[in-house]
């Protein structure tokens, strides 16, 4: 049987992230990888230089397109940039009644760049947030959901607990890309009983375009595989280490992770 995953999000014109880095991780995954468009961005490995949105009933009409002639395993939210696509896109979740949701809450970039508008992240919080079933902030938006800052793993344990208690997220999964060095491999899992780390040596190297996306895209293709939550997390850890060792390095600046590793190398 074919599985089927919808990711709801930006487009990244240098391959890295977003759309394009979600599409290659549910190939990688034998899933068959759907999309729904929210913006354009002008981007590269140096950086965003430009970003335009998609008209709401444009963004909503993909996800009806998709929604109403397959049946979507699982979905994925990733860049939304405004609170009127937020709106569309909870409403059109709502319709159709996704329930595996990754809610990747896009806000702020590893390279501490802004990709959506104030007003926006109380609507992602309210709209959003509650329907997942799992969101996986990086630091930034960690410390901005939880309005605690972060630098040590003791502050992400307390971010990851805040963030649950309350936005009344499911399970919560703080990435650790963007600590300090030695920390960048861990991540922290929290789903109101336990607090799990799952740690990664930390893998020297500024191509890591793109990981987050990749992450929530993984765990995504994973549930689309009828894999429980706590396993699909696990295997996507494993997928976005082994595509982060296998960086490509091209640009001038932050090259992407190697998505396809898989077809090319045995690690
Ligand atoms: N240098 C590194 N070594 C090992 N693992 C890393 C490194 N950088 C990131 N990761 C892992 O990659 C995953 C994504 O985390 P990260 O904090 O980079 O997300 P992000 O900021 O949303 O990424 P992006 O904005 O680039 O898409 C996490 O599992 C994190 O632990
Ligand atoms: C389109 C897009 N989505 C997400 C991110 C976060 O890495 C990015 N840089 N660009």
């Amino acid at each position: 049987m074919t599985q089927i995953a919808l990711t709801i999000a930006g487009s990244d014109s240098g391959g890295g992230a977003g759309i394009q880095a979600d599409l290659k991780t549910f190939a990688l995954h034998c899933v068959h990888g759907t999309s729904a468009l929210t913006c354009v961005t002008a981007q590269n490995t140096l950086g965003v230089t430009q970003v335009e949105a998609m008209t709401v009933s444009m963004v909503k009409a993909q996800i009806e397109a998709v929604g109403s002639d397959f049946t979507v395993n699982s979905v994925k939210t990733g860049m939304l940039l405004h609170g009127e696509i937020i709106e569309g896109v909870a409403e059109s979740i709502n319709k159709f009644g996704f329930s595996k949701l990754v809610v990747d809450p896009v806000m702020v970039s590893r390279a501490g760049v802004q990709l959506i508008d104030d007003d926006a992240i109380a609507l992602l919080t309210k709209l959003l947030i509650p329907q997942a079933a799992i969101v996986t902030p990086n630091r930034y938006e960690a410390e901005i959901l939880s309005g605690l800052t972060i630098n040590t793993i003791e502050e992400v344990k307390q971010a990851a607990v805040a963030i649950y208690e309350r936005l009344g997220a499911k399970v919560v999964l703080v990435k650790g890309g963007g600590l300090l060095n030695s920390h960048r491999g861990t991540d922290i899992w929290y789903d109101g009983t336990e607090l799990k780390i799952l740690s990664e040596k930390a893998i020297e190297t500024s191509n890591t375009h793109g990981t987050g996306c990749t992450l929530s895209a993984a765990i995504c293709a994973n549930l689309a595989l009828e894999q429980d939550l706590w396993s699909s997390v696990i295997a996507a850890k494993k997928y976005v280490t082994a595509a982060l060792k296998n960086f490509l390095n091209i640009g001038a600046g932050n090259g992407p992770v190697g998505h396809f590793f898989p077809l090319i190398k045995k690690i």
